[in-house]
């Protein structure tokens, strides 16, 4: 399945400035001059710490198939400019229909926890190739990698409680919600209730009662009895519909009923009114009532803010039901990655490495073909190197803040360090099969704990050292100096 939504033809899927610029490209015959592109944020979102790279199963499965069909070539034919004339000629939509995509994506594996102006993908091939392909690879990155940032810092917020991610019903659109459940498992989620979504990645799917099944009988009581012998073994009562607490009595009686039948009613959910109160009086009916092991699932609104204030409330809630403030990332909509051109081969096939003004020093671009390699010490990450793979790491590990040339961090030799930027896509085929989702969670939540706490807590984070090397540094601003002069 995972195939069949990516699956071309999706050529199209990029903005029409990308396709003119590739015709420009190919009237000049520059079509297959080689480029080097990376895709990056420059601030972790949600004014966070950090961020969770995820979407690239999706980027490759894009790029896998990329192709352009008879009926792509023939709505490209219809397109006029303002003499009403063709936009591209019949040669050139011919070369379309021929191509195959050639480039080369070296990405953090899914899961990698990334941080501002380093790369998460590189792409290195022809740069009509490279150009087409920024849209849709923003498109896919940078919605999953907002997601699963939102979801791992909800998952913190809970503390190891599980998170049922419920957004489908207020998610942007069909694939703004399968995609949005893939993320928010990714990102710490524990199951979804999006059924599609478990079936194509592999997801666990979770669901309670609506409140429109105890509306559908004369009474509370009759409709959890109903529901019980329906499902005997999915139990969780939903138990505000008129009055909760009396709700969760009747929750006890027919669990009592479903336990002298054999089975186990598997707890209540609260969906309105004040949760921490409600919970810390649906604990005790239960306990009393002999179900010390029924969960307390709630919902109705809820994100990282006022998870961790119900938790200092005391609510006991064990399982969070969270949606809309998940799936559409609710205060902060958009992940701001941009793709940027780092280098061109000239015509004897040397590297020259292109950069970007900027009046503010952090939309200055970083030229060059860049890795990024992370340093650890005694299990933490200590900071994170951009360098230029063609010049390669000053042997003295300094880096310089990309923001502020003043900061300079020094890493200790004794550090281990990796390189995020792995191989994955050669030629344009997949270096090899796409990860289980379960790799890609276990990687974000186990990076997560290499992470110091200052630099995960929610609010006003501790800023994670990420800086240039320091050759790298002075090529860029030599760059700088170069291009403002000439300007
Ligand atoms: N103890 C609490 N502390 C902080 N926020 C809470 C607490 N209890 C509930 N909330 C949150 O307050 C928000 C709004 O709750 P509100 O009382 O307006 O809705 P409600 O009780 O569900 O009403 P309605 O019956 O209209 O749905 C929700 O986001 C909910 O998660
Ligand atoms: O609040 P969210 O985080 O978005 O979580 C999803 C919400 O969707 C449902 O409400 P809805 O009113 O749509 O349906 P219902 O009648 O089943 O409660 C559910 O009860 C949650 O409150
Ligand atoms: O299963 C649930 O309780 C559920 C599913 C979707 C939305 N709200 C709740």
């Amino acid at each position: 399945m995972l195939n069949e939504l990516y699956r071309p033809p999706l050529a199209l899927l990029t903005d029409l400035y990308q396709l003119t610029m590739a015709y420009g490209y190919w009237k000049l015959g520059r079509d297959n001059q080689q480029a080097v592109f990376h895709l990056f944020f420059r601030k972790p979102p949600f004014n966070g710490g950090y961020a969770i790279a995820a979407g690239l199963a999706q980027a490759i499965e894009y790029m896998r198939g990329y192709r352009f069909d008879d009926s792509d070539i023939e709505y490209l034919a219809s397109l006029t400019g303002n003499d009403d004339q063709a936009l591209f000629d019949d040669g050139f939509l011919d070369y379309l229909s021929k191509m195959k995509l050639q480039v080369d994506v070296d990405a953090m594996p899914e899961g990698t926890l990334a941080f501002g102006s380093q790369p998460m993908l590189r792409i290195r091939g022809p740069i009509l190739q490279c150009q087409l392909l920024e849209t849709p690879l923003l498109n896919i990155v940078n919605f999953q990698t907002l997601i699963a940032t939102k979801a791992s810092r909800i998952a913190a917020s809970a503390a190891g409680e599980p998170i049922l991610e419920f957004g489908l019903r207020r998610s942007q659109g069909i694939d703004g919600s399968l995609s949005a459940s893939r993320a928010a498992h990714i990102g710490g989620c524990a199951a979804t209730s999006n059924v599609l979504a478990g079936k194509m990645y592999g997801i666990p799917v979770k669901g309670t009662h609506a409140h429109s099944w105890v509306m559908s009988f004369d009474t509370e009581a009759e409709s959890f009895a109903n529901y019980a012998d329906a499902m005997p073994n999915n139990c969780v009562f939903l138990v505000d519909t008129y009055d909760t607490i009396q709700g969760v009595r009747e929750a006890v009686k027919a669990g009592i009923q479903l336990r002298n039948r054999g089975h186990e009613m598997v707890g209540i959910r609260l969906d309105s009114g004040d949760l921490a109160y409600l919970s810390i009086e649906a604990r005790r009916i239960l306990d009393e009532g002999g179900f010390e092991n029924a969960a307390i699932v709630a919902s109705n609104d809820l994100d990282e803010h006022i998870i961790e204030s119900l938790k200092i409330q005391g609510a006991k809630i064990t399982v969070w039901g969270v949606g809309t403030k998940l799936a559409t990332a609710f205060d902060q909509p958009a992940l701001g990655g941009v793709y940027k051109l780092g280098a061109l081969q000239d015509d004897q096939g040397n590297w020259q490495p292109k950069v970007k003004l900027s009046e503010q020093l952090i939309k200055t671009s970083i030229p060059g073909t860049l890795q990024v390699r992370r340093f650890e010490k005694n299990g933490q990450m200590i900071g994170d190197m951009i360098y230029d793979e063609d010049m390669g790491v000053n042997p003295s590990l300094e880096i310089v803040d990309t923001k502020d040339p003043t900061r300079r961090k020094r890493f200790p030799s004794e550090a281990t360090a990796s390189d995020l930027l792995v191989p994955v896509m050669r030629d344009g085929v997949p270096t090899g099969p796409p990860e289980e989702i379960s790799t890609i969670r276990e990687r974000a939540i186990n990076q997560l704990t290499r992470l110091h706490p200052t630099s995960r807590r929610l609010l006003n984070p501790h800023e994670y050292p990420v800086g240039l090397d320091v050759d790298l540094n002075r090529v860029r601003n030599e760059m700088i100096d170069a291009a403002r002069k000439t300007s």
